[in-house]
C-alpha cells in the first residue's frame, strides 16, 4: 500500500473503530446508582471511601457534627505537625526546610541538628547518577515532556541497581533516598537536553554542588550562569515542602499503595506514581493553570472588565474555551472546600514576589479568578461542598516569577512528592497489607460464542 493510501485507510479505520469503541464501552450511568457503586472511591456526598490508615499525612477539610458534614478551613499535617508550624519554623531560623521535611516524612520525627546534617550529607553523596547515564539515557532521546523523562529514567535506574527487586525495608529505604536525591538531576538535565535539541539553545549540564540544598541545586543546575538569590532558593524550597505529602488518598500516593501491595519493586512503583501525577486533574494542573491564564489574557479584551472575565470562566466551564475540558484549573479539591492551607501560604509569597517583579496586574487577575470561580463552578456542577483554590492555583505563577520553565512545573511537584510516595511505600510494606483488590461488578449480558462462519 502506498503511504498516502495507508494514511487514508488508517484515518477511516480509527474513526470507525473509535466510534464503535465508545459505543461498546459506555455503561448506562443509572447502573452506577442501581448497584451503589462508589465512583472514584467516593461516597454519595463526595467524601472519600475509607480504604486505609496512615500516620504520614493528614488532610483535614471538614468535621462531622451529629452526622452532619461541616466544611472547615483546611489543615495539612505531616506526621502530626501542622504544615504552617513546619514552614514557620524553618522560615524563622532562615533555614532550608525540604531535607528536614523528607526526614520527618520518612522516619516519623523531626531530626536534631546532627541527624539533619548527616541526612543532608547522605543526600548529597547520593546526588549522583550512574556513569554515562546522562549521555546514554537523557541526552540521547530528549523528550518534550519532563514527566516522561523522569518516568523512563526511573525505570532505567532499575538496571543499574544490583538489588533492584529486594523489598526489605533497608533496601527500599536506600532506593528511595537515592531517588529523592537524584530526581532534581533527572528533571533538570531532561529539560536541558530538550532545550538544546528542540529549542536550539546551548547545552548546560552543571554538576550538583555538595553543600547546596535541593532547591539551591535545582536553580544552580537550571540556570546557565548558575546564579540565584537566597530569596529565590528559599521560595522554591517552600514550594517543595508544601508539595511533599498529601495523605494516602491522593491519586499518586494511592497508586503507590496499590502498586506496592502487589509486591513489585520501587522503580516500578515510582514510575506508576509519576504517570498519575502528570495528569491535569492532579499535579499536571500547575502547567494548565499558567496556560489557562495565557489563553485568558489573549481572549479577554479588557482585563479590568469583571464581566468579560466572568464570561470567559463560564465558557471554560461549558467547554467552549481553552482546552475544552470544562475545568477551571487550580480550583477545586477532593477534600478541601473552604481553603487549601498550602494556597494560603504560597499566595502570600506570590503577592510579595509579584510586587517585586512589577507583576501586580497579573496577580490581581489571579485574585479575581480565585474569587469568581467558586460561584461559577457551583452554578453548573453538582457540588456537595464549596470549591476553593488549590495549591497549584498559585504555584505555577510563583515558578514563572522564579524563571523556571513551564516544562519543569510538574516535575518540581514530583521532585517534592517523591518524599511522600517513599514514605507511603514504606508504610505499605511495614504493615504488610493485603493486595489491594476492589470489586467490579460486570454488567454485560452473557452470550454464546459465535464461530467465524456464523458472524
Ligand atoms: C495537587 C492537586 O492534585 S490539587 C488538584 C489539581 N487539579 C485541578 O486544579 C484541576 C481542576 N479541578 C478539578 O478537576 C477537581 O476540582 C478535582 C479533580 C481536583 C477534584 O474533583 P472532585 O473531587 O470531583 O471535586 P468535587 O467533589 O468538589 O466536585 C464536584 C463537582 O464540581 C466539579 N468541579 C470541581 N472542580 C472543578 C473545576 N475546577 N472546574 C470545573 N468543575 C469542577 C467536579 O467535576 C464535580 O462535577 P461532576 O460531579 O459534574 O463531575
Ligand atoms: O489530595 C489530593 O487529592 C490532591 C492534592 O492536593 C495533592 O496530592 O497534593
Amino acid at each position: 500500500m502506498k503511504n498516502y493510501q495507508l494514511a487514508e485507510y488508517e484515518e477511516r479505520f480509527f474513526n470507525q473503530l473509535s466510534n464503535i469503541t465508545e459505543k461498546n464501552n459506555l455503561i448506562n450511568p443509572e447502573l452506577f446508582n442501581k448497584y451503589n457503586v462508589k465512583r472514584g472511591l467516593r461516597d454519595k456526598d463526595g467524601k472519600g471511601v475509607l480504604v486505609g490508615l496512615t500516620e504520614i499525612g493528614e488532610v483535614h477539610g471538614y468535621i462531622i457534627d451529629e452526622n452532619e458534614t461541616i466544611a472547615v478551613p483546611g489543615r495539612l499535617i505531616y506526621r502530626g505537625i501542622d504544615i504552617t508550624d513546619i514552614t514557620d519554623g524553618f522560615f524563622k531560623d532562615d533555614r532550608f526546610g525540604f531535607e528536614e521535611t523528607c526526614y520527618l516524612l520518612l522516619f516519623g520525627d523531626l531530626p536534631d541538628q546532627d541527624t539533619l546534617m548527616s541526612f543532608e550529607r547522605l543526600l548529597s553523596e547520593y546526588r549522583k547518577l550512574p556513569e554515562d547515564f546522562v549521555r546514554d539515557m537523557i541526552l540521547k532521546a530528549p523528550s518534550k515532556d519532563m514527566m516522561n523523562v523522569l518516568a523512563r529514567s526511573v525505570l532505567a535506574l532499575y538496571s543499574f541497581d544490583d538489588n533492584a527487586d529486594d523489598t526489605s525495608i533497608k533496601n527500599v529505604l536506600r532506593q528511595c533516598i537515592r531517588l529523592i536525591a537524584c530526581f532534581p538531576l533527572l528533571g533538570v538535565y531532561g529539560y536541558q537536553a530538550y532545550s538544546h535539541y528542540h529549542g536550539n539553545n546551548s547545552l548546560f549540564i552543571h554538576s550538583p554542588m555538595p553543600e547546596y540544598s535541593t532547591a539551591e541545586n535545582i536553580l544552580h543546575m537550571l540556570r546557565p550562569d548558575s546564579k540565584f538569590t537566597n530569596l529565590e532558593a528559599k521560595l522554591l524550597d517552600l514550594a517543595l515542602v508544601l508539595h511533599a505529602e498529601h495523605g494516602g488518598g491522593n491519586n499518586s500516593s494511592f497508586i503507590t499503595h496499590v502498586a506496592t501491595s502487589s509486591g513489585t519493586d520501587t522503580y516500578s512503583v515510582i514510575a506508576a506514581a509519576l504517570g498519575s501525577l502528570k495528569g491535569p486533574k492532579h499535579g499536571g494542573a500547575n502547567i494548565k493553570v499558567i496556560q489557562m491564564f495565557e489563553d485568558m489574557k489573549q481572549n479577554i479584551r479588557n482585563l479590568d472588565d469583571d464581566e468579560e472575565i466572568e464570561h470567559y470562566l463560564v465558557k471554560l466551564i461549558s467547554k467552549e474555551a481553552f482546552d475544552r475540558q470544562g475545568l477551571i484549573y487550580g480550583m477545586g479539591h477532593a477534600v478541601y472546600s473552604v481553603s487549601d492551607p498550602r494556597t494560603l501560604i504560597i499566595k502570600e509569597h506570590a503577592a510579595r514576589l509579584a510586587k517585586e517583579k512589577g507583576l501586580e496586574d497579573e496577580y490581581n487577575l489571579y485574585l479575581k479568578v480565585e474569587k469568581m470561580a467558586p460561584e461559577i463552578i457551583g452554578k453548573s456542577r453538582n457540588t456537595f461542598k464549596g470549591v476553593c483554590s488549590n495549591v497549584d492555583f498559585y504555584s505555577g505563577f510563583v515558578y514563572k516569577m522564579l524563571d523556571i520553565p513551564v516544562e519543569l512545573f510538574t516535575p518540581i511537584f514530583a521532585i517534592s512528592r517523591i518524599a511522600g510516595w517513599s514514605a507511603h511505600r514504606i508504610e505499605e510494606i511495614v504493615n504488610s497489607g493485603k493486595i489491594i483488590r476492589p470489586a467490579y461488578k460486570s454488567v454485560s449480558k452473557r452470550r454464546e460464542y459465535v464461530s467465524m462462519d456464523g458472524r
